[in-house]
C-alpha cells in the first residue's frame, strides 16, 4: 500500500512547550511543519507558504485565534484550520467553526488524534480542489464551437460531421497539427445526443507514458507509488458523454488492448482494481499520423484501428482550403486592424505548415505589433514574410522562388507531417522547443516526430538546453 500523504502544517501556538510537543510529533510522523509563536508570525508564514492545514490556538496574547482565522480567509483562502482550545472555551470553538474552521480539539488531546483530524481536514481540501479541477475540465468544453471555412473541402467536412455526429459510433479524425481536429470533435459532440453531457479531452502525447493508463482508466488507492487516493479515470468522468482522445497514435502499445475492450463493451478496470466497471462513452479520436501505415508497420493494433475507424473525417490542411484563410483573418482582425497589401500577399502565399493554429498565432502577434491599425509584413513572423515576395521586388520571384514553392506538394499524411516538421525546424534554426511551439505540439511529441522522420537524433542534453531556452524565453 502507498504511504499516507505528507502534510504541510502550520502550528500557531503561544505555549512554547505545547508547540514543541506538537511539532516534534508531527515531524516524527513525516510531515513538514512550521511553528509560529503568535498570530502575527502565523499570518506571515501563510503569506510565504501554502499549507494544507493550520493548527490554531484560540487563546493567545496579541492577535486572538479568532482574529487570525478571520484574516486567514484573505491571506490564504481555502486553507483548512483545526482550532485548539482549552477547557471552557467551547463557545469560541463554535464561533471559530462559524468563521470557517474545519474542526476543533479541546486540550489535552492525544497527539495521534490531532494527526487524524489534520488528515481529514487535508482530504477535505484536496476534494474541494479536485472538484474545482473537474468542473473546469468539464466547463472548458461547454462553449459552442463555430467551424469556420466555406471552401469546398471544408463544406464537405462540415456535411460529413453533420452525418456522423448523431450516430454514436466511434469517429477517427485525421489531419495535420493545428488543422482543427479538436474543433471538429467538439462539433461532432455538440451535434450528438450527448450534447448536454460533457466532452472530456485527453491528449496521449502530452502525458508521460506511465500516466496515460491511470488518467484514462483511473486507479485505486495504493495501486502504485504516489497513488494516495483512488481516482476515477477520464472514461468515468466522461460517462454519458464523449471522450476525445487526441493523438491516438501515441497511445502506448500496452494500453491498446485495454482501449479496445472499453470500445467493444464499455467495460474497464481501474489500475490496481479487479472490479469491472461499465461506462457509456462515445469516443472520438484524432491523429496526425497515418494510422493505416502504422498498422502495416506493426506499430498500431489492427483490431483497434478498425474499431476506432468506424467513421473517419479527414481534415484538409489549411493550404488546401482555398480562401478559408481570409475567413480566419477577418474573424481575428474583426475591425481592429487591416492588412497592408504586402502583408496580405505574405499571408496568401505562405503554406502555413502549422495550419489554423499557426495562422491565428501569427495574427495575434501582428495585432500586438501593428502601428495605427495597419499590419505590415514586419508585424508577421519572419518566416511568413520570407516566403512572400514584396510587390516592389516582384522580379526576384521568378529567379529565386521560395523553398516551399519549389517542392512538389506532399501527397500522404506522413509526407505532410514530415514537411511540417522540416519547415518548423528550418524556421526556428533547429530549435526543437520553438519548432514544437510553432506547430502547437508538445515538446515530447516533437522529439518523436523528429526521430520518426529521421530528421536528427536527439542527444539527451538537448532536452535540457531546449528547456532552458524555453524557460529563458518565458521569464524574459
Ligand atoms: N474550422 C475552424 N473554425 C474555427 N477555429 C478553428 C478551426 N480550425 C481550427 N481552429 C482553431 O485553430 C486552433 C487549433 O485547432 P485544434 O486545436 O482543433 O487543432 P488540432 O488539429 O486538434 O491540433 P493538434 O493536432 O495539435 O491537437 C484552435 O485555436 C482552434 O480554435
Amino acid at each position: 500500500m502507498a504511504a499516507d500523504p505528507v502534510l504541510s502544517l502550520l502550528i500557531v501556538e503561544d505555549d512554547a512547550d505545547f508547540r514543541a510537543l506538537c511539532e516534534e510529533f508531527m515531524v516524527r510522523r513525516g510531515h513538514r511543519v512550521t511553528a509560529a509563536a503568535n498570530g502575527g508570525e502565523g499570518l506571515d508564514a501563510c503569506r510565504r507558504t501554502d499549507f494544507d492545514v493550520v493548527l490554531l490556538d484560540l487563546n493567545m496574547p496579541g492577535l486572538t485565534g479568532l482574529e487570525v482565522l478571520d484574516r486567514l480567509a484573505e491571506v490564504q483562502p481555502g486553507v483548512e484550520v483545526v482550532v485548539l482550545t482549552g477547557q471552557g472555551t467551547i463557545d469560541s470553538a463554535v464561533q471559530a467553526m462559524k468563521l470557517g474552521a474545519a474542526d476543533y480539539l479541546t486540550k489535552p488531546f492525544p497527539l495521534p488524534e490531532l494527526e487524524a483530524r489534520c488528515r481529514i481536514a487535508a482530504d477535505r481540501r484536496r476534494l474541494r480542489r479536485d472538484n474545482v479541477r473537474l468542473r473546469t475540465l468539464l466547463s472548458r468544453d461547454r462553449a459552442k464551437v463555430t467551424m469556420i471555412g466555406a471552401s469546398p473541402a471544408m463544406r464537405q467536412v462540415t456535411a460529413l460531421i453533420g452525418r456522423v455526429a448523431p450516430t454514436d459510433h466511434t469517429v477517427l479524425i485525421s489531419g495535420e497539427s493545428g488543422a482543427g481536429k479538436e474543433v471538429a470533435a467538439k462539433a461532432i459532440h455538440e451535434r450528438s445526443r450527448r450534447a448536454d453531457r460533457p466532452m472530456v479531452t485527453v491528449n496521449c502525447a502530452a502525458l508521460p507514458e506511465q500516466l496515460v493508463e491511470s488518467e484514462l482508466f483511473g486507479h485505486e488507492k495504493g495501486a502504485f507509488t504516489g497513488a494516495t487516493e483512488e481516482q476515477p479515470g477520464l472514461f468515468e468522468v466522461a460517462d454519458g458523454g464523449t471522450l476525445f482522445i487526441d493523438e491516438l497514435g501515441e497511445l502506448p502499445p500496452a494500453l491498446q488492448p485495454k482501449l479496445l475492450r472499453v470500445l467493444e463493451d464499455g467495460s474497464l478496470r481501474r489500475v490496481g482494481s479487479s472490479r469491472e466497471r461499465r461506462v457509456d462513452v462515445r469516443v472520438v479520436a484524432a491523429t496526425n499520423r497515418d494510422l493505416a501505415a502504422e498498422v502495416a508497420a506493426g506499430q498500431f493494433r489492427e483490431d483497434l484501428y478498425y474499431r476506432v475507424n468506424v467513421l473517419s473525417v479527414d481534415l484538409p490542411p489549411l493550404r488546401e482550403r482555398g480562401d478559408d484563410r481570409w475567413a480566419f483573418v477577418e474573424m481575428k482582425l474583426a475591425g481592429k486592424a487591416k492588412l497592408d497589401p504586402d502583408a496580405r500577399e505574405a499571408i496568401g502565399t505562405y503554406p502555413w505548415p502549422g495550419n489554423v493554429r499557426q495562422l491565428l498565432n501569427a495574427l495575434d502577434r501582428a495585432l500586438i505589433l501593428a502601428d495605427d491599425g495597419v499590419i505590415t509584413p514586419d508585424d508577421l513572423p519572419p518566416d511568413v514574410c520570407r516566403t512572400a515576395t514584396p510587390r516592389d521586388r516582384s522580379s526576384e520571384r521568378e529567379s529565386d522562388p521560395p523553398p516551399a514553392a519549389r517542392r512538389p506538394p506532399a501527397t500522404t499524411l506522413a509526407d505532410r507531417e514530415r514537411e511540417s516538421v522540416e519547415a518548423a525546424l528550418r524556421k526556428t534554426d533547429g530549435n526543437k522547443a520553438e519548432a514544437a511551439r510553432l506547430l502547437g505540439v508538445h515538446r515530447r511529441k516533437m522529439y518523436r516526430l523528429i526521430e520518426r522522420h529521421g530528421l536528427g537524433v536527439k542527444p539527451i542534453a538537448d532536452d535540457e538546453s531546449d528547456a532552458d531556452a524555453d524557460d529563458a524565453q518565458e521569464t524574459a
